[in-house]
């Protein structure tokens, strides 16, 4: 059996915040070939590989405006389209469109219609790209999007896309900076259940998220906030205390956990994403408010072993048959 490569094209960052020398150890034990790619170079002389594992946000992004950029994505795209028996994990365009939350948020409420029964929803939610204030009242109160309002960058990776801010009445709507999206602030205990996917797997992990507010509109000044300062496993601020008097609220079942990853699934095409669910104090819906590609999957002690669970599945499925002996606990 030929040696299995498996080419890895992420940030620096990514690669450390993932410890990618230790997952490429844990894949050498299974005679699989971890290969750090450097799109600065030819791909087809770093090749061949059988799956490509990629997280090219940066890249994508910045080859909007920025020419070497854009000759980096299409080192990438060239090689890719040449080799197409290599797995992508996950495909190019699936992950672009979760770079924009026009088109992200247009998913999140479509899968409301295939999980409505399941009692999952998503906010209402506003796109915005025009400054005209009477224009976005107007808009506003059409869609029946409800005070206060969190508004968050068009673009949903690089270094402003998580500056946000919750807006409490219609004067604070000139605070918002287009191209973004409005979406209807939902009170849900300060409490965020992150849900990783890796392959067939998921795990739902609890992270701090943003305290309740009161519901309508109110003459108070806009907020403005960095969501990495909120739902990060330290986070702790004025914005994510929680309310001592409010009762716990279940956790989402697992049921309908693996529902809503089944439809995301589906509907993505992808295998290595994550969904931040929250749930609704006074209905107790469970709200999808963000999906994240390739996320951090901290809290997620099985990451490494799920992944290369999914990376022999897809191998076997492709005839690179892994050793039989069993994956490590
Ligand atoms: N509609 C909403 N109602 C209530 N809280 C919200 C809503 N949308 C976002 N939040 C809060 O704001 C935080 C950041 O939102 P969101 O996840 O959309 O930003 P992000 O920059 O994509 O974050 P990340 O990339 O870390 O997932 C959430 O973790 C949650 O605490
Ligand atoms: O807490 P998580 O794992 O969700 O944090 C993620 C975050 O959700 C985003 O996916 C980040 O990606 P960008 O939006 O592209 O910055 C991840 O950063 P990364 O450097 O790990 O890709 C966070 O881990
Ligand atoms: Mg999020």
């Amino acid at each position: 059996m030929g040696n299995r490569r498996v080419g890895f094209c992420l940030s620096e960052k990514k690669k450390k915040r993932m410890n990618l020398s230790a997952f490429a150890e844990l894949c050498r034990q299974r005679g699989i070939e971890v290969v750090e790619i450097d799109l600065s170079r030819p791909m087809a002389s770093q090749g061949p590989f059988d799956v490509i594992i990629h997280k090219l946000s940066d890249v994508i992004v910045e080859a909007e405006h920025d020419s070497q950029s854009q000759s980096l994505l299409s080192n990438f795209q060239e090689y890719v389209s040449m080799h197409p028996l290599t797995v992508l994990l996950d495909p190019l365009p699936a992950m672009t469109q979760l770079l924009d939350r026009f088109a992200s948020y247009h998913i999140m409420n479509k899968l409301q219609n295939s999980l409505r029964d399941r009692g999952i929803c998503s906010p209402p939610y506003l796109e915005i790209s025009t400054s005209n204030q009477s224009a976005i009242r107007e808009a506003v109160e059409e869609k029946q999007l409800s005070y206060p309002l969190i508004c968050k960058p068009r673009v949903a990776h690089g270094s402003h896309s998580h500056e946000m801010s919750l807006i409490f009445c219609p004067a604070g709507l000139s605070d918002a900076q287009p191209p973004c999206v409005l979406q209807s602030f939902v009170n849900h205990g300060a409490v965020l259940y992150k849900v990783f996917v890796v392959g067939e797997a998921h795990f739902t992990v609890e992270r701090p998220s943003l305290k309740n507010f009161p519901l309508g509109s109110f003459a108070r000044k806009t907020i403005f906030f960095n969501s990495h300062e909120v739902s990060k496993p330290e986070s702790c601020s004025h914005l994510t205390a929680l309310d001592e008097n409010m009762p716990r609220l279940p956790p989402p079942s697992e049921e309908v956990m693996v529902a809503l990853v089944r439809e995301l699934r589906a509907e993505l095409g992808m295998v290595l994403f994550g969904v931040d669910i929250i749930v609704n104090i006074q209905t107790r819906t469970l709200t999808i408010i963000d999906i994240n590609i390739f996320p951090g999957y901290e809290g997620v002690p099985q990451f490494f072993s799920s992944l290369l669970s999914h990376i022999e599945s897809v191998l076997e499925s492709r005839g690179t048959a892994p050793p039989s002996s069993p994956l490590p606990p």
